[in-house]
């Protein structure tokens, strides 16, 4: 299977048709087909090593597809940039934590902020004149609505290399969200969590998308969280999909759970509680 039709044209957001992905002899993704919709919570799961992480890498623009299209609202994505697909409005955060270790919790949220503003010369004129100077304020303001939403003013300007694992994730986060996007990536938000720091994580994940009115496409091993939060999920093996839709029935096709089998015990665990729970 390549993926699964696209009921309803005007409310995608991002187009992923055909892709296929090579490195060397690995085929990373092979003919992978689906489509995000405005306003819902899509998770892309799959055993270790199925090609999740580079088909976000795709859609950032860090890999580009050996064939295949991705469409940002119809139009070409592919012919963009990194920067410019931060500009377009698709913001990430990494499985392995990116932040600057050194700089302050605010510094790093300003440099996600940075991909936004147009800092040119004539901006740079434009400060002294004072239109400029404004738009800055309005930069503050919004980054500390962040900095608020996220709980973390506390940590504000303390070096983000110093902080606990929970919270590096959630500066990251702040720093993805800074950029204001309208679809943003997350590679395994919860992944080396404890239970309260994922429950705080999954309050926030629901906050995006209900305050700030943002699409979210989540990679994500915890199968609870992915059935809690995902309106639809894809599940990719060896690069292919091999099954999309609810959470719960994607979750009981026979295709995926042996898809699974041979992963940690904590995932066929996990398969299992969503199974009792079905049944129950
Ligand atoms: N830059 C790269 N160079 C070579 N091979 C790569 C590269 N990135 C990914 N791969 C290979 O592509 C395949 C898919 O890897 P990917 O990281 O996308 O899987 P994943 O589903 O995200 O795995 P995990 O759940 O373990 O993070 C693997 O075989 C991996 O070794």
């Amino acid at each position: 299977m390549g993926g699964f039709c696209l009921a309803d044209q005007e409310n995608t957001l991002l187009r992923v048709d055909g892709v296929s992905l090579q490195f060397g002899g690995v085929k990373a993704l092979s003919d992978v087909s689906f489509d995000v919709k405005k306003g819902e919570l899509f998770s892309l799961i799959g055993p270790n090593g199925a090609g999740k992480t580079s088909m976000l890498n795709c859609i950032s623009g860090r890999y580009r597809p050996t064939e295949g299209k991705i469409e940002w609202r119809g139009d070409n994505l592919l012919k963009h940039s990194i920067n410019d697909r931060a500009k377009l409005g698709i913001g990430r955060t990494f499985q392995n934590l990116a932040l600057f270790g050194h700089m302050s919790v605010l510094d790093n949220i300003l440099v996600g902020r940075h991909h936004r503003l147009k800092n040119n010369f004539l901006t740079g004129m434009a400060y002294w004149v004072g239109g400029a100077r404004r738009e800055e304020l309005a930069e503050r303001r919004f980054v500390e609505t962040i900095i608020d939403f996220l709980e973390i003013q506390h940590v504000r300007n303390e070096p983000a290399g110093t902080l606990s694992y929970g919270l590096r994730k959630r500066v990251e986060l702040a720093r993805a969200v800074a950029i204001d996007p309208e679809l943003i990536l997350l590679d395994e938000p919860m992944a080396g969590m404890n239970l309260e720091e994922k429950e705080d994580m999954a309050r926030f994940i629901i906050a995006l998308r209900e305050e700030f009115a943002m699409t979210i496409m989540m990679i994500e091993h915890d199968m609870g969280v992915v059935v809690d939060l995902s309106d639809r999920v894809a599940v990719l093996d060896f690069g292919r999909v091999i099954a999309a839709g609810q959470p719960e029935e994607v979750l009981a096709d026979e295709h995926v759970k042996k898809a699974y089998l041979g992963e940690e015990d904590e995932v066929l665990d996990a398969l299992a509680d969503e199974q009792e729970r079905e049944i129950a």
